[in-house]
């Protein structure tokens, strides 16, 4: 559905070349879910604009859809649908015109477009404020009103620029189920940028890591996380001096790394240590702390986040950058 190959954008700011997308190759088949992910500025809406054919690319190749993003524009819009940061819908209009003009848009004949509105404000749960002017919608109404415009044309492959940029958790939670949903139904492709961690693992399929223009990792969730060594095991011991005998029987763990205490000012001192399989070393490194007399408060294992394999790859965390 999609092929990039050295796919770049620079931008000319007073003398200086931005580099915003160097040299991307993407590859997305029929159906997929897939998300880019990545901090502010790294070149997710660079990326989707030239797929998009709302900006032409400075150098590289891309086929969206069957079509050359250069040769045949046409033939990739009319595929495509795409949702950017904005909201699409005017101001004035309700919202079931509002869909039934951007129906009427894109080629569709009157008894389609008024079908096919229906059809939307149906899926995705519009239909209460469907005659209701656009500026009186909840955020949430307005981003479903959005991608339901998106979608009006029945394309393929829909593109959504962080959907999600603005809502509260539960609008947020309630656009995931329509994407969701909206997918099963239709088997429609699509291709969305964030940069919510959370959202990128528990909603795609596949996720492209970009950093400064460049795809820096591709895989499933825990494909990614699989790449990080290992899992953090942290746990509290009831004083300093007993967290410091801790964290030497945890250097012994034949696997473990970065072995670290941590003295908070207020709560029990936490020893951290990084391990290949947590599960599989918990039980002896009990034995051992308390063989030691280390009087343990708690401890946790945790499975590495994708912030993890941010941190793993660019030494930075994407949280620093979180809105
Ligand atoms: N029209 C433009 N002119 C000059 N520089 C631009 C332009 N559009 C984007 N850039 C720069 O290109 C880089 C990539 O921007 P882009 O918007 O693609 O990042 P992003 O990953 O989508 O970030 P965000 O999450 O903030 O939208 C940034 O340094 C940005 O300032």
């Amino acid at each position: 559905m999609i092929h990039t190959r050295g796919l770049t954008r620079h931008f000319r700011v007073k003398k200086a070349t931005v580099e915003a997308v160097r040299g991307v190759d993407i590859d997305v088949g029929k159906g997929e879910l897939v998300a880019l992910l990545g901090p502010n500025g790294a070149g997710k809406s660079t990326t989707l604009r030239m797929l998009t054919t709302l900006l032409a690319p400075t150098s590289g190749s891309a086929a969206v859809a069957g079509h050359d993003i250069a040769t045949a524009p046409n033939e990739v819009r009319r595929r495509i649908g795409f949702v950017g940061q904005g909201h699409g819908a005017g101001e004035d209009q309700r919202a079931r015109d509002e869909l039934y003009t951007q129906g009427l848009c894109y080629g569709l004949g009157k008894a389609d477009a008024r079908s096919r509105t229906g059809e939307l404000l149906e899926m995705l749960e519009l239909d209460a404020a469907a005659d209701r002017i656009v500026t009186k919608l909840s955020g949430g109404q307005r981003r479903r009103l959005d991608i339901a415009m998106g979608l009006i044309h029945r394309p393929e492959l829909l593109f959504l620029d962080e959907p999600s940029t603005g809502l509260d958790p539960h609008s947020r939670a309630n656009l995931w189920e329509h994407i969701e949903r909206l997918r099963a139904e239709s088997g429609t492709t699509i291709v969305l940028t964030t940069h919510y961690l959370d959202e990128a693992d528990g909603v795609a399929e596949r996720i492209l890591v970009i950093d400064h223009g460049r795809v820096i990792a591709d895989g499933t969730g825990d494909e990614l996380k699989g790449k990080v060594s290992g899992d953090l095991i942290t746990f509290a011991a009831a004083d300093e001096a007993q967290a410091r005998t801790g964290a030497e029987v945890a250097e012994r763990v034949p696997s473990a790394n970065s072995v670290s205490v941590e003295v908070p000012v207020s709560g029990d001192p936490e020893v951290r240590l990084r391990v290949e399989r947590g599960d599989a070393v918990l039980p002896e490194l009990l034995r051992s702390l308390d063989a030691a007399g280390v009087d343990l408060r708690t401890v946790r294992v945790q499975r590495p986040t994708l912030d993890d394999v941010f941190l793993s790859l660019t030494g930075r965390s994407l949280r620093e950058g979180d809105g």
